[in-house]
């Protein structure tokens, strides 16, 4: 199924790019002075092959999984915050929660491999392990469970999709999950994890240097593939990574537009984009992360992040904030007149 999504992936329509790009140059506007927003109205014409494409039924995907590197103390906060958190976002009362009901934004809280059994009819189940296992000792999980969690994410936006969603943002909630994160980045940049390695949720500063080693163990221990995006993730990854990578090619098949929240979720998005690069198409970046690592990410996607407010709480809720961006986008070239309906000369 991964396989068949990745070739159903069509190129962007350039040439209703080429003609909403012409048009929106000649909006009642000095050209070009609505920046960033014009680039993302062409953009998401392209994606859908529509001219007046919009954005107003709203969904982040959050992913919620355990990292069995914990263990090794990688991270501040108990694991048992995770599921936590998860029970907390689609009710509303976290970040991206309390956000969400402003800009009336669903919220999917998946379960993909929270570290205990519990019953909550808020959180949709798709648990494929109790966390993963602890990559200082061996592979976080197995290829086949790799692959499956990148499926897990398509089904996911097919599913959000279907109850009408028209632009999807990738959300996270799992602790530890800055490390496999920072792993892979330096599998796929070649970077030292004692060069990129951050603070995560406030891991203390003087215990860094024992974060990036443990990632360095993992990396030898490991020996990940370096052009074999599901090998980095089965030996380094996520659960949680690999949902939101699979969300991103699920997006991108079905033609909608697929927002990347912050550090974790654009180190998803690398891995999206090995397996296909035609993925890159239909993503749109949001904030610069504060976490370490996230200017070499956003760097390698080639993706220019629009949002510098000094964000690093992931949840989605940066892809969240974009949204209002990216709506807004929508109502400029729906909405304005140009120079010629408005009887005047270009200025
Ligand atoms: O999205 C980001 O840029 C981001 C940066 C730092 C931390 N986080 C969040 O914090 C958790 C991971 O941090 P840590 O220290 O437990 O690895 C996880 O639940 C993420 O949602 C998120
Ligand atoms: C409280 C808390 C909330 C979070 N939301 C995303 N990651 C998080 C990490 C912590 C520790």
């Amino acid at each position: 199924m991964l396989y068949e999504t990745l070739s159903q992936i069509k190129p962007l329509d350039r040439e209703l790019m080429t003609s909403v790009k012409h048009r929106v140059d000649h909006l009642i506007k000095p050209q070009g002075s609505l920046g960033a927003l014009e680039d993302i109205v062409v953009k998401l014409s392209g994606m859908t092959g529509n001219p007046f494409p919009m954005t107003d039924n709203k969904a982040i995907i959050v992913m919620c999984a355990d990292h069995g590197v914990c263990d090794e103390y990688v991270a501040s906060a108990p694991q048992s915050v995770t599921l936590q958190q998860a029970r907390n976002i689609p009710r509303g009362l976290t970040g991206v929660g309390s956000m969400a009901k402003q800009s009336h934004t669903k919220l999917y809280s998946v379960d993909i491999g929270i570290n205990t059994d519990f019953e909550d009819t808020y959180i949709i189940p798709h648990k494929l392990m109790h966390g993963t296992n602890n990559m200082r000792k061996g592979p976080a999980m197995t290829r086949e469970i790799a692959v499956k969690a990148l499926e897990i994410g398509i089904q996911m936006a097919y599913h959000a999709i279907d109850e009408g969603a028209n632009i999807l943002g990738t959300g996270e909630m799992g602790i530890g999950n800055t490390t496999p994160s920072t792993a892979i980045l330096s599998v796929l940049t070649g970077q030292s994890p004692f060069e990129i390695t951050g603070m995560g949720a406030n891991f203390p500063a003087d215990k860094l240097k024992h974060k990036a080693t443990v990632i360095n163990d993992a990396i030898v221990l490991n020996k990940p593939d370096a052009s074999d995006p599901i090998d980095i993730l089965a030996k380094v990854g996520g659960l949680d990574i690999a949902g939101m990578a699979g969300t991103m090619i699920g997006g991108a098949a079905k033609g909608v537009p697929v927002v990347i929240d912050g550090f974790i979720a654009t180190v998803a998005a690398l891995i999206a984009c090995e397996l296909s690069p035609s993925v890159k198409d239909y993503l749109l970046p949001s904030h610069a992360s504060l976490e370490k690592g996230a200017k070499l990410a956003t760097d390698t996607l080639g993706l220019e992040p629009f949002i510098h407010m000094n964000l690093r709480l992931g949840e989605g809720s940066g892809a969240l904030l974009a949204f209002g961006l990216i709506e807004a986008a929508c109502y400029m070239n729906k909405e304005m007149i140009t120079f010629d309906e408005a009887g005047i000369g270009i200025v």
